[in-house]
């Protein structure tokens, strides 16, 4: 292999679990404890020919990212961030399972916005050794892209021929090789993700990552369910609204709950639409969120409402610039408003 600092482009290959790496045991699949060699020759036998010199990493234990919790997307991003500091490759693969990966990859699109090196995610339906398996070309779209893209370029998925924006992205369909859709294009006008605040006088959070949950709503619900979906005490929730942002608040108690839940946390509100997202004043019901302090998430994704909300608790953001940052576009996640 040729080291890292040639003139040929390396690549870091950062495998962390998922389908790509199972094999079927009598319990199902689960990860294949021979993957690390298998993926070097799958890995040579793509990088070869097109001449880029790679680097295989894992983060162990691999998982099934069912298994994924609040702090594996962060922890990838320190791992990641770290192995660059030091190999300083051209560009980044990241293997992940499906099942939670478009929520990584959308958390990693905050996370290394400045990483000076793309971050392509990609993963499988099919375990690497299964007849027609989409492993090896997800996996080679993944490689050329790495080394293709711009230096700053937003971290994408490469999945059944396709490189999607990841903070656009969704899993929709769970079986079919083409598993991931962008609900929209990457948003133009991209702000950037700002500085911290100066947390000196703030005491250091004792608390591991912050936890974000969401809860989508339907006819049945009721003010209790809204107060036990945080029953739980996460440090934030997004709300799947109806439409363009719509609630049940006719429904007796349902603006007190909410009134409540947001005094205790902040409270995003996004559309179950895959487009158009929500706009907070158009209808009466909406603008009753507005007033009992939910948040406009304009059109992001579940997913990167998500992830962008547990990266801003993280960086220590809170209140009106918690809000703010919100409502902004930072790395193309939500349509700027004209
Ligand atoms: N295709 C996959 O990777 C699904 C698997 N359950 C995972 O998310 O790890």
């Amino acid at each position: 292999m040729t080291p890292i600092g040639s003139q040929r482009p390396s690549v870091l290959v950062f495998a962390t679990g998922g389908t790509i790496g199972m094999r079927q045991t009598d319990a199902g699949l689960a990860p294949d404890p021979d993957f690390p060699e298998i993926l070097e020759s799958l890995v040579d036998g793509i990088c070869g020919p097109l001449g880029i010199d790679p680097r295989v990493n894992h983060l162990l234990p691999a998982i099934d990212s069912a298994n994924a919790d609040a702090d594996t997307a962060p922890r990838i991003a320190r791992t990641v961030r770290a192995r660059v500091r030091t190999q300083q490759p051209r560009g980044v693969v990241i293997l992940h399972g499906t099942d939670t990966l478009a929520f990584t990859a959308a958390r990693l699109a905050f996370e290394l916005s400045d990483l000076g090196a793309p971050v392509v995610v990609t993963g499988s339906q099919l375990p690497h050794g299964a007849p027609g398996s989409d492993a090896g070309a997800n996996l080679a779209l993944a490689l050329r892209a790495a080394v293709r893209a711009a230096l700053g370029a937003p971290v994408s998925i490469a999945f059944g021929g396709e490189l999607l924006p990841a903070v656009r992205a969704t899993k929709h369909d769970s079986v079919s090789p083409r598993a991931f859709r962008a609900e929209q294009p990457l948003a133009p006008r991209r702000e950037g993700v700002s500085a911290p605040p100066d947390d000196r006088d703030r005491p250091s959070p004792a608390r591991g990552p912050a936890r974000v949950l969401s809860m989508r709503l339907v006819p049945s619900v009721t003010a209790e369910d809204l107060r036990a979906a945080v029953g739980g005490r996460p440090d934030g929730l997004v709300l799947e609204c109806y439409g363009s942002g719509t609630a049940p608040t006719g429904r007796p108690g349902v603006p007190e709950a909410l009134r409540a839940v947001c005094a205790e946390m902040p409270v995003v509100a996004v559309s179950q639409c895959a487009a158009g997202g929500v706009a907070l004043g158009r209808y009466a019901v909406g603008a009753e969120l507005a007033r009992a302090g939910v948040i406009d998430g304009g059109d992001l994704t579940v997913e990167a409402a998500l992830a962008k909300l547990g990266f801003l608790l993280d960086a220590g953001f809170e209140g009106a610039g918690l809000m703010a940052e919100m409502t902004r576009n930072l790395v193309g996640e939500r349509t700027p408003a004209e």
